[in-house]
């Protein structure tokens, strides 16, 4: 998670788009402009609102999730995105490119370069073993039967299915079944893949499986992932962006943490009423720098104690010069072994608190959680080079919690 985004390359684009199912939409969009609901509109005209005025970008690398209740209109406004339902009106850009303006024989050559679906449904042919099933698609695409094989066992091996090439769907589980379906949509090699509620039919621990392999697959890809979901945690675990949706309206968009900070209304807040903050925060998130560092190589027993007096504190941060992470020694362990005449006073050794090991901060507050009650100290926070990036203490961590709306419910 974490893309930035706005510094990216646009590689989806829907501008003002609408879908309304049911006949001559004139209406509706009347009725849209008075300000007047979706079931209104439907009770006094028979029309449906699918999509009304989409607008937003989507980015290379990124994992866009779109999130609603049922009937919101994530499925038409996904497939709005690749034509497999017309739009009403609006600009559908793909690589600056309005599909909505192309002609069959264009849209097909768009879809076949830059996009792939994945369906919930697997959508795996019973008769064909899991490589032929994962080839399927590359055929169309003029691929020579070399290249497809290829292809489909590289996309295999992707999702660690390489040895069952040969079997037929029937003998795999139901998440290996989804795997394949995701090697299929992996084995284009596609700009963009547009996932229907793809994980939804596997059950809880497969799920978490399988949106942790598309979170490595997507690990330095320039890969775009549209991934509709109605279930928030998978939302707030692999979206980098969540899209809300209500009545076929995008309510929202935002990082998943910027939303659930700051929700644009009631329906949203709706939405997050039940996630629990520790899921969403990273250590990184809230970790502080107002604990005592101090540099290994000139760290003394004395010079330690000295500084922790100066700044009343009972524990201090040793760090190498370039601020990676060694250990934290208390005032305590200190006064002990300057007590200890047979410790040489220049060696802080003795003085480090035992078994502190540090939590990356792109870790979940979750993560941090049993540290927090395992430790004496606050908790060391370090980032991918095990450089020093502040603590995060018992305090700190309630107080944050203390700030989300939803604490009380949760934590009381
Ligand atoms: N082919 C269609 N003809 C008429 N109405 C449709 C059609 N497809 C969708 N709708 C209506 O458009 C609205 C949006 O439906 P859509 O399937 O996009 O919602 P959704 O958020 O994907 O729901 P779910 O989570 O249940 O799949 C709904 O009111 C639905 O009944």
């Amino acid at each position: 998670m974490g893309n930035d985004s706005s510094n990216g390359h646009q590689r989806l684009v829907v501008e003002n788009a609408y879908k309304i199912f049911g006949g001559d939409p004139g209406p509706a969009y009347e009725m849209l402009k008075q300000g007047k609901g979706k079931d209104v509109i439907y009770k006094e005209t028979g029309l449906t609102i699918g999509v009304q005025n989409a607008n937003f970008s989507v980015y290379a690398g990124e994992i866009f999730v779109i999130m609603g209740l049922s009937g919101s209109g994530k499925s038409t406004l996904v497939r709005l995105l690749n034509r497999l339902i017309e739009p009403t009106s609006g600009k559908i850009l793909v690589e600056d490119q309005d599909i909505t303006k192309m002609d069959v024989k264009e849209l097909t050559e768009t879809r076949r370069k830059y996009m792939s679906m994945v369906f919930q449904s697997f959508a795996l042919m019973p008769h064909l073993t899991v490589h032929q099933n994962a080839a399927f698609g590359l055929e169309i695409m003029g691929f020579t039967e070399k290249k497809r094989k290829e292809r489909a066992m590289s996309a295999l091996e992707q999702v660690g299915l390489d040895h069952v090439a040969n079997s037929y769907p029937k003998s795999l589980s139901g998440g290996m079944q989804q795997r394949v379906g995701l090697a299929r949509g992996l084995a284009v090699d596609p700009d963009i893949m547009l996932m229907d509620e793809a994980f939804s039919a596997l059950d809880p621990l497969i799920r978490t499986e399988m949106q942790d392999e598309l979170l490595k697959l997507q690990e330095g890809s320039d890969r775009t992932v549209i991934f509709i979901s109605h279930d928030l945690d998978e939302a707030m675990r692999i979206g980098d962006r969540i899209a809300i949706m209500e009545s076929g309206r995008i309510v929202q968009i935002g990082a998943p943490e910027e939303i659930m900070r700051n929700p644009a209304d009631d329906y949203v807040k709706a939405f997050f009423r039940g996630v629990d903050p520790t899921n969403v925060y990273t250590a990184g998130d809230i970790a502080t720098t107002t604990q005592v560092t101090f540099p290994l190589h000139k760290a003394g027993l004395r010079a330690v104690r000295q500084r922790l007096n100066e700044y009343d504190r009972e524990y201090a941060y040793v760090l190498r010069k370039d601020r990676t992470y060694v250990g934290v020694v208390s005032l305590n362990k200190i006064q002990q072994a300057l007590e200890d005449e047979s410790i040489n006073s220049q060696d802080i050794t003795p003085a480090y608190l035992e078994k502190i090991e540090p939590v990356r901060q792109d870790a979940t507050l979750q993560e941090v959680l049993p540290k927090l009650t395992e430790y004496e100290c606050p908790v060391p926070i370090v980032d991918s080079a095990n450089k020093y990036k502040g603590t995060i203490s018992r305090h700190l961590f309630l107080r944050t919690l203390s700030r989300e709306t939803n604490f009380d419910e949760q934590y009381a």
